[in-house]
């Protein structure tokens, strides 16, 4: 399992492919997988947005994360394995989060409970039934797509409870993490990606970042400038990457990222599950001609 001090640098919500008909496709869960190891990202997320929650069963989850444990042990490597567990409701999350101790997680996402829009209180309660379960838990902050935004006291409060170890912050800004890194020792992550440089500058420890699935090599090496304090040359690494994260994210997530990983060979199909759909024809024209400006530079 993994503790408060393994939750920096890059972490990637990896993608869930499927075929044209809509199933699983594991061999290019695999492919993508591996490379993304070769990469030296610090580690990944199974079932996030990116890796389509809302539409992948249980059973599929299962499925990945044994697949990603198989494949981290085959590469010699002990990134840790973060499972998406977190709903709408208190006793599912607990449930989902119990599975995925025993399937071997090292820590769990879970999102702030999203669409009942509860109270602060509502939100502290449901993280501490989680935290007890014993597994890490990561709170995933992302009031876009929850409809409720943590106070600065109640993301502290959530911070301090025993087995919560650290945040990742889709807020929007920096202006959470600018707020929690003088009160507290836990790491927050920026999981908003055209945030990530000032996010980083503002006192976060990495990012988890969909992003990443492409050219993770640019990303890891621009935290890395960052986290060794050359900003100048990590704001310019940033900057570089800044058009493609802007294209990745002008429709849906991760519609963008299946089309150009599709593109590059990586996986076999762009296809994502309804209500998700594949991106249009303008966005397609424009991540080619960010591709063939890449492969001429
Ligand atoms: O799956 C994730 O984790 C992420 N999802 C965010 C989103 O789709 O809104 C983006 C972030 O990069 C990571």
């Amino acid at each position: 399992m993994m503790n408060q001090r393994d939750l920096q640098g890059i972490y990637v919500p990896v993608i869930t492919p499927f075929l044209p008909d809509g199933t699983l496709d594991t061999p290019s869960y695999r492919a993508h997988v591996k490379k993304l190891l070769a990469h030296g990202i610090q580690g990944l997320v199974v079932n996030g947005t990116t890796g389509e929650s809302p539409t992948v069963s249980w059973e599929e989850v299962k499925a990945l994360t044994e697949e990603t444990r198989a494949l981290i042990r085959e590469q010699g490597t002990s990134v840790p394995i973060v499972v998406g567990t977190g709903t709408n409701d208190t006793a599912a999350t607990v449930s989902r989060t119990e599975m995925a101790a025993r399937l071997g997680a090292d820590g769990v996402l879970v999102v702030v409970p999203y669409y009942s829009r509860p109270s602060q209180e509502g939100i502290i309660a449901h993280f501490r039934q989680v935290a007890q379960i014993g597994i890490p838990v990561i709170v995933y902050e992302i009031p876009a797509r929850t409809g409720v935004r943590l106070t600065v006291d109640t993301a502290r409060t959530i911070l301090d409870i025993d087995g919560v170890i650290g945040m990742k912050d889709s807020s929007g800004g920096t202006e959470l993490v600018t707020a929690l890194t003088p009160l507290t020792d836990k790491p927050v992550l920026c999981g908003e990606d055209p945030c990530l440089f000032d996010a980083l500058r503002a006192g976060a420890a990495g990012g988890m970042t969909a992003s990443a699935n492409v050219y993770t090599d640019s990303f890891c090496e621009a935290y890395r400038l960052a986290a060794s304090g050359r900003l100048e040359d990590a704001g310019a690494a940033f900057a570089r990457l800044l058009p493609l994260i802007r294209l990745l994210f002008q429709e849906p997530n991760p519609s963008p990222l299946k089309w150009l990983l599709a593109r590059q060979g990586v996986i076999a199909s762009d296809a994502v599950r309804l209500p998700l759909t594949p991106i249009t024809g303008g966005l397609a024209d424009a991540l080619e001609r960010l591709l063939s400006s890449h492969e001429r530079s």
